[in-house]
């Protein structure tokens, strides 16, 4: 694990959210550190998306905190949480559809960089911003379809899209939820190989949410554990896909994990 006098760049504290008499994420204390991926897994309902949710801001907790670089950000909405650099992918919700899948990723860039909607700025910075952009479509394998209207894209461009405005925001936290649900086979590689190399670059916290087990596999340096909103597991990725507790009742039998 991490050095224990690395600040985390990510801690949840006893976070817990209810929905009527239902504890959907039910009291948990994780720190996330930069250099490290931790998957997320766990069977359907254990609150995983919730978790998300309740880190990146979309979902007000009931009880306990989240705390970004030491900050307590639990009263702040998801803007001003991705402003202090939470990241988050696959909401297609991001995009905007009317718009060409070069102005999407401009967009982002300018965001990052504080351009705004100044006219002024847009004009001076324009030049640098779309090279910036392109350079993020590249990333994905994007730039043929830069001209592209967003809107009529196949859902698995939309999902690299949305990695490539993930990019260009560089968050300090990246979340990643079913990155490669619902795209073909060939499409997978392209998402993976991209948060390999996030992974491989060291200085980001990324925290991914995945039930295909190749894919944990290939990832993961540490594994969480939810079930029924509780954290039952936190560790290595052997260690953990070895416990008793994962083996019989989060991610079958042996020869699955
Ligand atoms: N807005 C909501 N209102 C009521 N219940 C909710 C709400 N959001 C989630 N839940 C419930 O909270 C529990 C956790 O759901 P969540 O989607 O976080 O699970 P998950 O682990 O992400 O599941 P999956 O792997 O199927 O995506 C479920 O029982 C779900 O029905």
């Amino acid at each position: 694990m991490n050095a224990a006098a690395q600040q985390a760049s990510l801690s949840t504290r006893d976070l817990t959210i209810r929905f009527g008499g239902h504890v959907a994420v039910n009291a948990v204390t994780a720190d996330f550190y930069p250099g490290t991926l931790t998957v997320i897994v766990g069977p359907n309902g254990a609150g995983k998306t919730t978790y998300f949710n309740l880190v990146s801001g979309q979902l007000a907790a009931t009880s306990g905190s989240v705390h970004l670089a030491g900050r307590d950000v639990t009263k702040l909405g998801p803007a001003h949480r991705t402003r202090l650099g939470v990241g988050r992918a696959f909401q297609l919700t991001n995009l905007f559809p009317h718009l060409s899948v070069l102005e999407n990723v401009r967009l982002a860039v300018q965001s990052r960089a504080g351009i705004g909607l100044n006219m002024f700025s847009v004009w001076f910075g324009h030049k640098a911003v779309i090279e910036r952009a392109e350079h993020y479509l590249e990333r994905v394998s994007m730039i043929a379809k830069r001209d592209v209207m967003v809107g009529t894209l196949p859902h698995g461009d939309q999902r690299k899209l949305e990695v490539a405005i993930l990019l260009a925001l560089e968050p300090e936290i990246l979340m990643f939820d079913e990155p490669t649900a619902g795209m073909s086979v060939d499409e997978v590689p392209v998402v993976l190989d991209l948060i390999h190399q996030v992974k491989a670059e060291r200085n980001k916290t990324v925290l991914l949410v995945e039930h295909k087990m190749d894919v944990v596999r290939s990832l993961a340096d540490r594994i969480i554990v939810l079930h029924n909103g509780t954290l039952v597991a936190d560790g290595e990725p052997r260690e953990v896909m070895q416990s008793k507790i994962v083996q019989e009742a989060y991610l079958g039998t042996p020869e699955h994990v």
